[in-house]
């Protein structure tokens, strides 16, 4: 026998996005009721982010010893017992999941269902043996691995991000299929530790990034030994005795382990959204720019919401529901303004507009960069590749900056502000960053834009001028 609940919010996902509207909406008092069919924390803490992450932390660190004698300290092959790193992955995840947990919603006051949730009415949810009738309603079920259809591909082993995680055996030549940000950031981690690895793309691997940005990155994969194979897609894939065998073109590549990587697909299956009136695509749900679906009374949130993949958007898009559900003050989404980080070595960060997009949307641009060749604090670490790269409109507007380089996530982060503010170029002329610190390239950057003027004849002119009253 079904038991009817009723809520004020029902948040279809414990993810990134929907745990942070069902917290935002607990907190403020209303009636929330959370489904999730898996783990608590979704995609980020158990599959994405934080496991990533926290294995691109061991590897740096094997690459540290490697490399050391460039100060003077002796360098060594670290010796690396690939389960212990697993143990450090799962450890971090661990560290972090009371913070997504059902006893932490549970003491905000939230319903937790640990069902798959389906709708059954344009206002109504069944998950396991409930019925959830609600106000209102959030899809937040992120996304999920796009498995091509590759000949070969379902005969034989490979992981995805749902797996790659639970491997505790060392890859001895692990193949990529795929590229794009998953794809780099486990190639360099696992070639870090130990692998051969190669990485099958079918156009140019980070391909969405400014390619002077990601030229960078790819000479250090390169460096590292990692065997990029572009402009190829994987034909066909077979099954050898020691492992696997991806085709491309007249090339066959044998590796020991295979992982895929080649984007995502929103997660819609067996929810019934015809039955809500619902509209998605393969890219996600349709909605406006609140953030309604074609059901007005059901909102989206994170991957499954058609737009950036990110968890930082999935977030912003929860404050955007909040205000939009809770607070009745319609509220865009301004997904454009978030930066986003690949967490390669150098690392690429990007906000707003690339060169190549500015150009077509804007016409007359102005491009300045500085590079961490001739940044102090960059020397003194003996890591100066990469660079800070502005692009404004004529009027010295912030259209888009991207930065290459050690710590480049951390700092875009004045960069996404000014963007968020409209604020020009200006403002970090008139900045004061400390010495030493990387920080310094942005300045150095943005006194760049002035050069022209600033040193022209008729600067020098005014100043000649100006001395006759010395
Ligand atoms: C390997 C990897 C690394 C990444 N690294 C980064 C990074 O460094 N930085 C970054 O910003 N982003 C990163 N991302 C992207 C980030 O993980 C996602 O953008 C984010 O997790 C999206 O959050 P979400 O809430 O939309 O979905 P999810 O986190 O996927 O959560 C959706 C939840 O909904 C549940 N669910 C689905 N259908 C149903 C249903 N019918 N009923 C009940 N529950 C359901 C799922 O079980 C899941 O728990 C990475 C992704 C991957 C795969
Ligand atoms: N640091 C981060 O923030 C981070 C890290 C990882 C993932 N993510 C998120 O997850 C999303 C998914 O990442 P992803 O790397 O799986 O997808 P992606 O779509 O970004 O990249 C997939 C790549 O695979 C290539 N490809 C597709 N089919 C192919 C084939 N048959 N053979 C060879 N190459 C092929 C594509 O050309 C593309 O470059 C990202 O777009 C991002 O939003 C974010």
């Amino acid at each position: 026998m079904a038991q009817t609940i009723k809520a004020d919010l029902c948040v279809i996902g414990a993810g990134s996005g929907g745990l942070s509207v069902a917290a935002g909406a607990a907190m403020l008092g209303r009636n929330v009721v959370l489904i999730e069919k898996g783990e608590m924390g979704g995609d980020c803490l158990n599959t994405g982010c934080v496991p990533s992450k926290a294995l691109i932390a061991a590897a740096a660190r094997a690459q540290e010893m490697r490399e050391a004698d460039k100060f003077g300290v002796a360098s060594v092959e670290p010796n690396i017992d690939f389960a212990a790193v697993m143990d450090h992955v799962h450890g971090v995840i661990a560290g972090i999941a009371p913070i997504d947990s059902q006893e932490r919603f549970e003491g905000l006051g939230v319903t937790v269902i640990r069902e798959h949730g389906a709708f059954s009415g344009p206002r109504e949810v069944t998950a396991g043996d409930n019925l959830i009738r609600a106000k209102h309603f959030v899809i937040a079920t992120g996304s999920t691995p796009l498995v091509p259809p590759i000949p070969g591909l379902e005969d034989v082993p490979y992981f995805t991000n749902e797996t790659l995680f639970d491997n505790r055996i060392a890859p001895d030549h692990l193949i990529i299929i795929g590229g794009g940000p998953i794809g780099i950031e486990m190639a360099q981690a696992h070639r870090r530790l130990g692998a051969k690895v190669t990485v099958i793309e079918g156009g140019k691997i980070l391909g969405r990034e400014d390619p002077e940005l990601a030229d960078i990155v790819r000479a250090r994969l390169v460096k590292e030994g990692i065997d990029l194979v572009e402009g190829g897609q994987a034909e066909r894939v077979e099954k050898t005795p020691s492992g696997v065998s991806v085709t491309v073109g007249a090339r066959a590549i044998e590796g020991s382990h295979l992982l895929v990587a080649v984007g995502r697909k929103p997660t819609v299956e067996g929810m019934n959204l015809e039955a809500a009136g619902v509209d998605y695509d393969k890219k996600g749900l349709k909605t406006d720019s609140r953030l309604r679906t074609t059901n007005k009374r059901i909102y989206a949130a994170g991957d499954v919401a058609g737009g950036r993949q990110f968890t930082h958007v999935a977030g912003y898009h929860a404050s955007v529901l909040v205000r939009n559900i809770l607070f009745k003050a319609p509220s865009r989404n301004n997904e454009h303004l978030a930066p986003h980080v690949t967490y390669c070595d150098p690392e690429l960060a990007q906000v707003g507009l690339t060169e190549k997009e500015a150009r077509e949307r804007h016409g007359e641009i102005k491009v300045v960069r500085w590079p961490f060749s001739e940044n102090d604090r960059a020397q003194a670490e003996r890591e100066t590749e990469g660079l800070v790269k502005i692009v404004t409109d004529k009027k010295g507007y912030i259209l888009g900056t991207g930065v290459v380089g050690r710590g480049a996530g951390d700092l875009l982060q004045p960069w996404t502000l000014a963007l968020s503010s409209k604020l020009k170029i200006r403002a970090f002329t008139d900045m004061i960053a400390p010495y030493p610190t990387r920080s310094e390239a942005s300045k150095r950057a943005a006194s760049a834009w002035y050069s022209d003027t600033l040193f022209s004849d008729r600067t020098r002119f005014l100043v000649r001028l100006l001395s006759m009253f010395d």
